[in-house]
C-alpha cells in the first residue's frame, strides 16, 4: 500500500471513527466502512458520527462506504474495529491475503483469541492494536500511546508507520498474546471497579480491585503464553488504569449502573454502545472453571453480570476468600 492509498477501517463505531481520523492526522487517507448503508450515507453527508463519536468532524481524508469489497480493494491491511461478537462474520467476507489489524477488545465465540480465530479462517498476516485509548480522546487529537503487536514484524512496522503522528505514539510488540489478552481482561476488571464506584465502597476498595485485578490479569496472560512484562505495559496496566478510572469507559459505567440497579444486565450493549466485558466475563469464567484456574474477580463479575449474584454478593465473595500471602495468587 502506497502512502496515499486509503487505509480501510472496518466498523464505524466510536473507535473505528476515531482511528479513521487518527490516520488522516498521520497523513494517510482512510476509508471508513459501516455495515448499514443508511448509516454510511448519513455519515458521509453529515461528516460527524453523532451516534458513536459526537463532536468530532470527519476530515476530507476520510471516505465513508457500506461497500466492503470497495473498502478493502487493493489494501495491504485493514483495521478491523467491529465489536468482537461481529468479528467472525466480518472476517468470513474478507480476502484471505488482506493483513488484519484486530482492534476489538473481546474474545471469539469459543472463548479463544480473535487472532487464533483469524488464522483458523486462513488469514496469515494478523496484528492486534490495543492500549489506553478512549475514542473520545483520540478522536479529538489528545495525546495518547498505543501498541501494535504481531509476530509478523513487517505488518507491525507498517501499521506503526501508518498511524504514528504528533498526537499518537505507536509502539510495536511481538507479544501478540499479551497485548491481545490485556485489552480483553481489563474490561472485566473495569466492570468490577464500576461496581465499587456504584456501591460507594471508597478509594481503598477501588485501588484494591485495580491492583488485585492486575495480578489476576498477569496470572491469566502468562498462563496463555504472554510475556510477563507486557502485563505492565500500555496494553495491560496502562489500559486497566485508563478504563477503571475513566468517565468515558462503557465497562466501568456498566458496573456502576449494575450496582445502582439501573442497567439491563442481560444486554451486552449500553445505549447501543458495546460493553465487551459483560460477554468476556462469562466466557472467561467458563474457561477458568474448565481449567481449574482461579480468577476470582472474573468469577464475581460473571455471576453479577448474569444476575446469579447481587453486586454485594460479588464483593463479599472477594472479601471472604482465604487469607494468603500477597504474592501467592
Ligand atoms: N470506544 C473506544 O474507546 C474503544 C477503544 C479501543 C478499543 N475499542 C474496542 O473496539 C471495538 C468496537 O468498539 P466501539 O467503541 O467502536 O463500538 P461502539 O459501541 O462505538 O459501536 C459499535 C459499532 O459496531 C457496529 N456493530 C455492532 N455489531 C456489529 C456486527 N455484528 N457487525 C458489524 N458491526 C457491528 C455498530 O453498528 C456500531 O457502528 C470493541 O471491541 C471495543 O472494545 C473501543
Ligand atoms: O469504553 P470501554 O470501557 O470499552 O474502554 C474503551 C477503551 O478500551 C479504553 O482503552
Amino acid at each position: 500500500m502506497g502512502l496515499s492509498s486509503p487505509v480501510p477501517v472496518l466498523g464505524a463505531g466510536g473507535w473505528g471513527t476515531a482511528l479513521a481520523v487518527a490516520l488522516t492526522r498521520a497523513g494517510h487517507p482512510a476509508t471508513l466502512w459501516a455495515r448499514r448503508p443508511d448509516f454510511a450515507a448519513r455519515l458521509a453527508e453529515v461528516r460527524e458520527n453523532r451516534e458513536y463519536l459526537p463532536g468530532v468532524t470527519l476530515p476530507p481524508g476520510v471516505a465513508v462506504t457500506s461497500d466492503l469489497a470497495r473498502a478493502v480493494a487493493g489494501a495491504e491491511f485493514a483495521l478491523v474495529v467491529v465489536p468482537s461478537v461481529g468479528v467472525p462474520d466480518l472476517l468470513a467476507e474478507l480476502p484471505r491475503e488482506l493483513g488484519l489489524v484486530l482492534c476489538a477488545k473481546g474474545l471469539a465465540p469459543d472463548g479463544g483469541r480473535l487472532t487464533d480465530l483469524a488464522r483458523g479462517l486462513g488469514f496469515t498476516r494478523v496484528a492486534i492494536l490495543s492500549g489506553p485509548n478512549h475514542a473520545e480522546e483520540v478522536g479529538r487529537g489528545l495525546p495518547a500511546a498505543t501498541v501494535v503487536a504481531s509476530t509478523d514484524a513487517g505488518l507491525a512496522d507498517a501499521v506503526q508507520a501508518a498511524l504514528v503522528s504528533p498526537t499518537l505514539r505507536v509502539y510495536t510488540s511481538r507479544d501478540e498474546v499479551g497485548v491481545e489478552l490485556g485489552g480483553v481482561l481489563k474490561n472485566v476488571i473495569a466492570l468490577a471497579a464500576g461496581l465499587v464506584d456504584g456501591l460507594n465502597l471508597g478509594d481503598n476498595a477501588k485501588a484494591a480491585i485495580i491492583t488485585r485485578g492486575l495480578r489476576e490479569m498477569g496470572r491469566y496472560l502468562v498462563s496463555q503464553g504472554a510475556h510477563e512484562d507486557t502485563v505492565y505495559g500500555l496494553s495491560g496496566l496502562g489500559d486497566l488504569v485508563a478504563t477503571a478510572t475513566s468517565r468515558h469507559s462503557r465497562n466501568r459505567a456498566a458496573g456502576e449502573a449494575i450496582a445502582r440497579g439501573d442497567h439491563p444486565i442481560h444486554r451486552p450493549q449500553q445505549g447501543g454502545k458495546v460493553v465487551e466485558g459483560l460477554r468476556t466475563a462469562g466466557l472467561l469464567d467458563t474457561w477458568a472453571s474448565a481449567h481449574g484456574q482461579d480468577l476470582p474477580i472474573v468469577r464475581a463479575v460473571a455471576l453479577v453480570a448474569s444476575g446469579e449474584w447481587t453486586p454485594d454478593q460479588g464483593i463479599a465473595s472477594l472479601m471472604g476468600r482465604d487469607a494468603r500471602a500477597e504474592l501467592d495468587g
